[in-house]
């Protein structure tokens, strides 16, 4: 989806008015949609505290105060402005929840806020209307609702952005630190900073909008939009139709990395994955590895040759070594006419020998970390400068571009740079990285194009390891095998996630009929 700028989204949203879509209706939108979401995915608790600012933000947050209500919720509202001084709209939907919810419990400030009643805040204090840095009561209003956080456990949600956030903030300016954000209409583009990231934790959009934004470029990966990209399987197919991954890496001490890259590979759905390792080791991860995947020696020449040259995908670098030998043996890796995915260790070994570059034949996904990145620039970045060097980087060359961080970018050359919305804390844990190779050589293999499968292999990585931490309840201890193991889950969500935006476009045309008729 398009990532716009505040004015992008408030020229869009006059447009939409002018067209005949008044403000409210897209009110109504945005706060039923946000309420439906946080209803199927914060349903471990049912109790909620609004926090309503003055503005459009806070009528969107009495929108869905007045839909969980309805769902059963508990729900407490805190108004941080005095009644007399509500926006229009604000007001409006106040006095509506007020009509049909009377027993309402509504605390007003400058009372102290019941931080301990509610597993949940929603922060519907200021959106897109905020200008410059926090300051005065709201700002000590924030400070505490931060402070209740971390004390009192409960998960804050930002209803379109958190608040204290926008296009000036720094990594330490003062905002609400969300652990969900749902935006409203398109994602605005400071959200996805990586150094605010801390603040805006998960992103999730809700369309609201008939008409599009202008192309900014920079787009999100959203489930619903790389679903299309995924066909459902024909019955009329056999393991040949979804190709072979190879995977080159391990050596001594660094046995089980491969073998993480080939479960991911499998369990995306690939033909066939194959481990070559060093001989001395090969033994170690013949009993560690899955039984459905093929391990050998990739010194033996007769085997290297017969396995490789039947490969849709060659994958290296997780656990591969950085010694003579690995490197002569990744030079000749660099020279196979077969798309290629580079991770780890091949990554250093490529940004010791730039010049391999020249070599790649078909096509190479690169997948590095911020530390990587930076051996392969041989230079220092720092977090703000990440969408720049991402783009820079892939100029001239036949690579696709993964720069891993909590908003991991896809770039490639040509095309939009692109951000990921899925994934969580969890993942900052050892062979993350090497789950994340074997689902994007998987995808190859069956016959996505890099960028693609870069594109959906790093949404489908994040959001295997959101399912997982919500099965478990935590993203402490989150291992790679839980992620490769909720992969399949992660391609459900994603293809209910489609049905769910398609509902919702019927669910707008209900609304807009109601405010029709009244
Ligand atoms: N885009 C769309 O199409 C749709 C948008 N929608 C929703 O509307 C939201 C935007 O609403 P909005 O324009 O009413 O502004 P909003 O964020 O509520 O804040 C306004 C208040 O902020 C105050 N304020 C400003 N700076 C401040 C500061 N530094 N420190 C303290 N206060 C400060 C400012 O005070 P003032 O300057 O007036 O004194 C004013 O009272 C948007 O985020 C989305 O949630 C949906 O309804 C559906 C369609
Ligand atoms: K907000």
């Amino acid at each position: 989806m398009n990532i716009v700028d505040v004015q992008g989204i408030r020229k869009l949203e006059e447009e939409e008015i002018a067209s005949g879509t008044p403000a409210e209706v897209l009110m109504e939108r945005a706060g039923r949609m946000a309420a439906a979401f946080v209803e199927e995915y914060c349903s471990r608790h049912r109790s909620l505290l609004a926090i309503i600012g003055r503005g459009n933000n806070g009528g969107d947050g009495l929108v869905i105060t007045r839909e969980l209500l309805k769902k059963g919720w508990v729900v407490y509202v805190y108004l941080t402005a005095e009644r007399a001084k509500l926006g229009p709209l604000c007001k409006k939907k106040l006095d509506e929840l007020v009509q049909n919810f009377p027993d309402l419990a509504i605390f007003e400030y400058p009372t102290p806020a019941p931080w301990t009643k509610a597993d949940y805040v929603l922060d519907s204090i200021l959106g897109i209307g905020m200008k410059g840095e926090l300051q005065g009561e709201l700002a000590n209003l924030v400070m505490e609702l931060n402070e209740k956080r971390n004390r009192c456990f409960f998960e804050t949600i930002a209803v379109d952005c958190p608040t204290g956030l926008w296009e000036g903030s720094k990594h330490n300016s003062l905002a609400v630190v969300a652990d969900l954000t749902i935006a409203i209409g398109y994602g605005k583009d400071f959200l996805f900073r990586e150094e605010l990231s801390h603040f805006t934790g998960r992103i999730e959009i809700i369309p609201i909008f008939e008409k599009s934004p202008s192309y900014s470029g920079f787009e999100s990966l959203t489930g619903w939009e790389l679903a299309c990209l995924f066909p459902f399987r024909s019955y009329y197919s056999h393991k040949g139709n979804y190709g072979r991954v190879v995977i080159f890496g391990g050596s001594i001490g660094y046995t089980g990395a491969p073998v993480m890259a080939a479960q991911a590979a499998l369990r995306i759905g690939s033909g066939l994955v194959y481990i070559g390792v060093p001989q001395e080791i090969y033994s170690i991860v013949a009993t560690k590895v899955f039984p459905e995947c093929l391990v050998f020696p990739f010194e033996d020449k007769r085997l290297f040759d017969a396995v490789v040259s039947q490969a849709s995908v060659v994958a290296m670098g997780p656990g591969f070594g950085l010694e003579k030998k690995s490197e002569f043996f990744f030079r000749t890796l660099m020279q196979l006419d077969k798309p290629l995915v580079i991770d780890a260790d091949c990554l250093t070994l490529l940004a010791r020998n730039p010049e391999l570059y020249e070599e790649i034949k078909k096509w190479a996904v690169l997948t590095p970390h911020p530390g990587e990145m930076k051996r392969l620039l041989r230079k220092e970045f720092s977090a703000e400068e990440r969408m720049e060097i991402a783009k820079s980087f892939v100029k001239d060359k036949k690579i696709t571009l993964v720069l891993k961080g909590v908003r991991t970018l896809v770039a490639q050359e040509g095309k939009a740079l692109f951000v990921n919305t899925s994934g969580n804390p969890g993942l900052s844990t050892g062979g993350s990285g090497d789950s994340l190779l074997g689902i994007i050589a998987g995808l190859i293999a069956q016959g996505f194009d890099p960028f693609d499968a870069a594109r959906c292999g790093v949404w489908i990585h994040g959001k295997s390891a959101d399912i997982a931490a919500e099965k478990r309840k935590t993203k402490e201890g989150l291992l790679p095998m839980d992620v490769a193991e909720n992969i399949s889950a992660a391609l459900l969500w994603m293809r209910s996630d489609l049905r769910r935006v398609l509902d919702q476009k019927s669910y707008w045309n209900e609304i807009q009929a109601y405010y029709a008729a009244k």
